[in-house]
């Protein structure tokens, strides 16, 4: 599990996170979601230690990483996937090269473990025969499977996803997202996803938290989101014409 408690943090005078406490579940899918700029990309790098805090915790098991120095956090950076916006591969390595990176940077393992392992989880995401590519040879949906590949190469005990679908078809979506839930169900991982897409968080929300200017205004799951009462958060499930008729033809 990790815990974050009372979180703040402002770059110069300007303040984007106020006050955030969150309970991430091991095992699941916790989203963190709301509207573009208000801050969640923030909030998820200040708990992977990208961005400093100015005050308040963040706790990987009972492990206090946010009081932690530099060389004693990498011990829980080495338990951390991450999948970024964009799949953020280099581009100037080839697929097998860019999931060989973590394993280089480190896991103690002979040439041969690694080739078996960066195999092996490119087998986990659906994909073979593309060791040999360059991210530009393969399509968006292709390169998120390979992201995807890179963040489990270390077998994390906690994935971070910031907006795994950002230029992706639906259905690719989709693919994605159920690839993500099915990784952290199998391997028990605390899966955090920040997005602002309401078919991936009706598909894969198991925990749901909504960010708003910075705010954590409302907590809960999938379920109770369409039944909330918080008038932001409706504004934001609701935006979309689709999600507007779900809500008329339930009255
Ligand atoms: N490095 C930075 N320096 C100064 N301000 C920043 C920095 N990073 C983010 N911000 C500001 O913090 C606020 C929150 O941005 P953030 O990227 O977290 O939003 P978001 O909810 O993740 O949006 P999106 O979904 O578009 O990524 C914005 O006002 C942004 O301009």
């Amino acid at each position: 599990m990790i815990e974050i408690k009372n979180i703040n943090k402002s770059f110069g005078d300007n303040q984007v996170i106020f006050d955030v406490s969150a309970q991430f579940q091991t095992g699941h899918t916790n989203l963190i979601i709301g509207q573009s700029g208000h801050g969640k990309t923030v909030l998820l790098k200040t708990m992977v230690g990208l961005h400093s805090i100015d005050s308040g915790k963040i706790i990987y098991s009972d492990k206090v990483f946010s009081e932690m120095d530099f060389d004693d956090q990498k011990s829980i950076r080495k338990e951390i996937g991450m999948l970024f916006q964009g799949s953020a591969l280099f581009d100037s390595l080839t697929v097998e090269e860019n999931i060989r990176f973590p394993l280089d940077m480190f896991a103690e393992q002979s040439k041969e473990e690694k080739r078996e392992r960066v195999n092996f989880c490119l087998k986990r995401v659906k994909l073979e025969n593309v060791n040999h590519l360059y991210p530009s040879e393969i399509s968006g949906g292709m390169q998120k499977r390979v992201a995807i590949a890179r963040a489990i190469a270390l077998n994390p005990k906690y994935l971070f996803c910031d907006e795994p679908n950002s230029g992706l078809d639906p259905k690719t979506s989709i693919v994605i997202d159920n690839l993500i839930y099915e990784i952290t169900k199998e391997y028990g991982i605390t899966t955090i996803i920040n997005t602002h897409d309401m078919n991936s968080v009706m598909g894969i929300g198991e925990k749901i938290i909504f960010i708003y200017e910075g705010r954590k205004l409302w907590e809960g799951d999938k379920e109770d989101l369409l039944s909330a009462s918080e008038e932001r958060l409706n504004d934001f499930v609701f935006a979309s014409e689709l999600f507007k008729r779900i809500k008329k033809n339930e009255k």
